[in-house]
């Protein structure tokens, strides 16, 4: 089992029950080898693409005025890409908030390839469709393992939001599934990995780098926020690089739609806010936080209020000054001062123009975001994908296990899972 030495994984030692996630340490053997051997090294450039999918843009523009509520249907366009078509079998019809994704997949459809990455219920697996010959990645939870932890809730938030968001940084899922022991969420299989490995192999980002990826993420949030859900997990683990290298956020798990505050203490102990520490109500500002923390640990190579302690990071995440590496950048410096904010009145993106106002911050002045959404921006570092659609070099080797999939006996929590 890996540990991170970067991350605070000592907390799964800790009966800490509302933070279930953390009590599963990072499991992703990393080398810590330098990027440079592999002639991998993220570039410092930021530049413009004249030849990028320009259609994507007016798509996400269309599936967003189409993102309703209650009652309502969302019906996904054909493009060319071919992560814009589900598997044939089944109708393109996406039902949300609500509404279900469920019964139109069964592991009939798939073929169970090899296993991409595991997390604190279950397993993510390669598999192929039996329709269309194309990938896709299957998450798979076990209900008995959500009961125990407690996230029967959050499962069925992140199905839930998952069916609702539609945004070209934002993972896609096409549908959910469910056998007597297990839940399964069919998605789009993003071939180049976490931004945790590259991170861990580059040690750490150049400033065009990180603020690259970081503009990508800013969109995410804020279109997130604009349909009040807070993500409430962000970390480099959960940001997967597609294969031109733009970023897929993962993991809904903590997502939640919340229109005023929240109370629930959940996330990853380095990147969680101290509103969220000491109990207190919170809302979207917990995600800029995170943010701040995010770009942080990208231009450093470790957050800043690590302790392999956990309950002195919480310690430090409530009191400790915030320190910056000598070759920090001003405005990197300016920006994280204003998102690592403990002053819910100060923080930048929880103000009164919103995410606006992080967009407008120097740190960000060369970043035209039209061109970030519409993915313009010539991404500073592409995975080495050879193999085509389902190549998985960039993912760790997982012992396989056996597995009981597809078992139709008694379903003691099936009654919890309903929209599955
Ligand atoms: N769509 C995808 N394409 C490729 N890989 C994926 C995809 N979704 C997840 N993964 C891989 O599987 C890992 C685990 O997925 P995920 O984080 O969603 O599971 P989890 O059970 O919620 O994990 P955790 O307990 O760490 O939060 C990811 O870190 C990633 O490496």
């Amino acid at each position: 089992m890996y540990v991170d030495p970067q991350r605070n994984n000592e907390v799964r030692k800790l009966n800490l029950p509302a933070i279930q996630k953390t009590e599963i340490p990072k499991k992703h053997q990393q080398e810590q080898s330098n990027m440079n051997d592999n002639n991998q090294q993220v570039s410092d450039e930021m530049e413009i693409d004249p030849d990028t999918e320009q259609q994507e843009v007016q798509k996400q523009e269309l599936e967003q005025s189409q993102i309703q509520h209650n009652e309502q249907t969302v019906t996904t366009k054909e493009t060319q890409t071919h992560t814009d078509k589900p598997p044939p079998a089944v109708s393109t019809k996406f039902l949300i908030l609500g509404k279900k994704t469920s019964g139109k997949y069964n592991l009939t459809d798939f073929q169970i390839l090899r296993t991409l990455g595991t997390g604190s219920f279950g397993r993510v697996h390669l598999i192929r469709s039996n329709h269309n010959g194309r990938f896709y990645a299957l998450k798979v939870l076990k209900k008995q393992t959500i009961v125990k932890l407690k996230q029967v809730e959050h499962t069925n938030d992140e199905r839930r939001m998952l069916s609702v968001v539609s945004h070209p940084f934002i993972i896609r899922m096409w549908g959910t599934f469910q056998d007597s022991k297990q839940i399964f969420m069919v998605m789009d299989y993003i071939e180049g990995g976490e931004i945790f490995t590259l991170l861990r192999k580059s040690k750490r980002f150049p400033n065009p780098v990180a603020k690259f990826y970081a503009a990508e993420i800013c969109l995410a949030l804020e279109y997130l926020h604009s349909l009040n859900i807070i993500y409430r997990d962000l970390k480099p683990e959960n940001i997967l690089l597609d294969k031109n290298g733009h970023v897929k956020l993962t993991d809904f798990g903590f997502a939640k739609f919340v229109p005023d505050v929240t109370y629930t203490l959940c996330g990853t102990p380095d990147y969680i806010a101290p509103e969220v520490v000491s109990t207190k109500p919170y809302n979207k500002s917990v995600d800029w936080w995170s943010f701040g923390i995010l770009i942080y640990e990208m231009l450093a190579g470790h957050t800043p209020f690590y302790d392999s302690n956990t309950l002195k990071t919480y310690e430090k995440i409530l009191n400790a000054p915030l320190k910056f590496p000598s070759f920090f950048h001003e405005d990197a410096k300016d920006i994280l001062t204003k998102l690592i904010n403990r002053d819910l009145t100060k923080r930048l993106g929880n103000l009164q123009d919103g995410s606006e106002d992080v967009k407008k911050h120097p740190w960000f002045s060369e970043v035209i975001w039209d061109k970030v959404l519409a993915r313009y921006i010539e991404t500073s570092y592409e995975p080495p994908i050879h193999q085509g659609q389902g190549d998985t070099s960039q993912f760790e080797r997982y012992p396989e296990e056996e597995i009981d999939y597809g078992i139709q006996g008694e379903d003691p929590y099936g009654f919890l899972f309903k929209e599955f």
